[in-house]
């Protein structure tokens, strides 16, 4: 029999999840999804095609069940969870914060479980999804958590200790760049371009100075220099950056970011 995913809490990370696994070849009639609106059932169903079922429903059918619920939401699903979920499920928590152990010593005593912390690029097959075993998931569990992950891109092993970092780096991290154009746009406009010009120009900047990141091999100050020539434009704005704080202010909300996965689980 064809193995079964399950998302439980079908919101934006686990849609764009589904949909990456279904522009990955899999059938719909493989995934199950669960969510708490009648309206958000339907708009699911009608976008992916797949079979929107209740949380019983779901740990009865599915194999693999991923649960993508708010970390605040965490204790209630795993409350409706516990009493259908059989031992032998994979158990792949997508929730900033929450522990292994913690959703471990919510189930049967030897269900394995995963923490994955993926990100919104999903929807473009671009996303980084980091992979962390509980106690009793096994090579073959986390094995098969890169072969779901991995169908909307990257995946990378860490040990749990780290995924707190993991969630503001890289689950976060989308965000931040956002952030950045947003702030870089609006430069633009205060210089008299028109916003979608700006918008694009930033936006190619972007994607120009990512791919050379990630295929050039070059250290990202490498990369800055060659850009920074002397006298020139580069290096004036360098200048406002270094002065306003940029690189400290965004050391500290990255360190903020991890403060609040930690707190969002009672850790802090
Ligand atoms: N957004 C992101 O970039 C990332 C998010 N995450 C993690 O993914 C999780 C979800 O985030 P996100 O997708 O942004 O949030 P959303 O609010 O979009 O999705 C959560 C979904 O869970 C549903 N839900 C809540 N409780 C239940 C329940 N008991 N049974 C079924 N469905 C339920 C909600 O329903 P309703 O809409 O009706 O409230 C909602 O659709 C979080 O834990 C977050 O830390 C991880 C990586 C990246
Ligand atoms: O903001 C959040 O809490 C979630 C987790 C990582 C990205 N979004």
């Amino acid at each position: 029999m064809t193995h079964k995913i399950a998302v439980l809490g079908a919101g934006k990370i686990g849609e764009a999840l589904l949909g990456g696994l279904l522009r990955a070849g899999r059938q719909p009639a493989t995934l199950l999804a669960t969510v708490r609106r009648p309206e958000r059932a339907r708009q699911l169903h009608a976008r992916l095609g797949i079979e929107v079922v209740d949380t019983a429903e779901a740990a009865k059918t599915a194999d693999t069940l991923i649960l993508a619920v708010k970390p605040q939401d965490m204790g209630a699903l795993l409350d409706e969870l516990a009493p259908h979920t059989p031992a032998d499920r994979l158990i792949i928590s997508a929730a900033a914060g929450i522990t292994t152990a913690s959703v471990e010593s919510r189930l049967t005593e030897g269900t394995a479980v995963v923490r994955v912390m993926p990100n919104t690029p999903a929807l473009v097959d671009e996303a980084m999804s980091v992979i962390s075993a509980g106690r009793h998931a096994t090579e073959r569990h986390l094995a098969h958590a890169e072969e779901i992950f991995g169908g909307v891109g990257r995946t990378m092993r860490l040990p749990e200790s780290q995924q707190d970092a993991a969630t503001a780096l890289s689950g976060s991290g989308p965000a931040y760049f956002y952030y950045l154009v947003e702030a870089m746009t609006d430069a633009g406009i205060l210089l008299g371009l028109p916003r979608d010009k700006a918008h694009d120009l930033i936006v190619q900047a972007a994607i120009g100075a990512s791919v050379m990141l990630r295929d050039s091999g070059e250290h990202p100050v490498k990369l800055r220099e060659a850009v920074t020539s002397p006298g020139g434009t580069t290096i004036s704005a360098i200048r406002e950056l270094e002065k306003h704080g940029v690189r400290a202010a965004l050391i500290a909300a990255i360190e903020a970011a991890r403060d609040r996965s930690q707190a969002l689980a009672g850790r802090a």
